[in-house]
């Protein structure tokens, strides 16, 4: 990851229903940023992250990524985005083995099997990787998922409750992988009920946003 890339939310407003939930939001991220989205529970964090990662539209404002409005550069900022949602987002019916060398088929990653075995030892899948992912737990699942993170080339990453189901000690290996994606260009954007251990993080707190004349 050579160049700058940059993410600008200008004056966003988000509606749900009949309510909307945050108007005026504004920020910029870019390359080096590791953000956490932080809020009560039904605040709008998932709405926000659906419409960063052009899944769901605002009432009014805008993305822009490198400048272009992500409406109408769909096509490049897939290719720079990697988003998982609260869902784990695995094929049940195959094997860890097998989801992993999906996702490394679909991701245009290049490298060989050698990073599939490096990764399911990273997300301690090892020696599992032939069961179906049904039959494995919450956060075996979960697990898999996130191997995604480790395969990706994207800069672009926007990852909503990665923690959920995950132990402590798996929180510290992601939360590692969230600073090294930023160190080296990327960009991370995460919502997390529990606390993220890193000093890198920045936090911001969608309260201030909030619409507060739905009555
Ligand atoms: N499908 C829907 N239709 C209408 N309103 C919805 C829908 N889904 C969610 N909402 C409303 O949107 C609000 C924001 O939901 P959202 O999932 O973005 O919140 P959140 O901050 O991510 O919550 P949590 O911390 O519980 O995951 C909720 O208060 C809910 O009332």
């Amino acid at each position: 990851m050579q160049s700058v890339n940059q993410l600008k939310i200008d004056r966003l407003a988000c509606q749900r229903g009949d309510k909307i939930l945050f108007t005026d939001l504004s920020f910029n991220l870019q390359s080096g940023d590791f953000v956490q989205i932080e809020g009560h529970n039904g605040i709008g964090k998932t709405s926000l992250l659906r419409i960063l990662a052009g899944l769901a539209q605002p009432l009014s404002g805008k993305v822009r990524w490198n400048s272009e409005d992500i409406s109408k550069c769909r096509e490049e900022y897939y290719y720079d985005l990697l988003y998982l949602g609260h869902h784990a987002g695995i094929k049940p019916e195959l094997t860890a083995w097998e989801n992993l060398k999906f996702y490394q088929q679909a991701g245009h990653c290049r490298q060989g099997d050698e990073i599939l075995w490096n990764v399911l030892e990273k997300v301690g899948l090892l020696g599992r990787e032939d069961i179906v992912a049904s039959q494995l737990s919450a956060g075996q699942q979960k697990r898999i998922a996130l191997a995604r993170l480790w395969i990706s080339q994207a800069p672009l990453w926007i990852l909503d409750e990665p923690f959920n189901a995950i132990d402590k000690n798996g929180v510290k290996v992601l939360t590692e992988l969230f600073e090294q994606q930023a160190e080296k260009g990327g960009i991370v954007i995460l919502t997390s009920h529990q606390e993220v251990p890193s000093s890198a993080l920045t936090v911001l707190n969608l309260a201030q946003y909030k619409f507060t004349d739905n009555e």
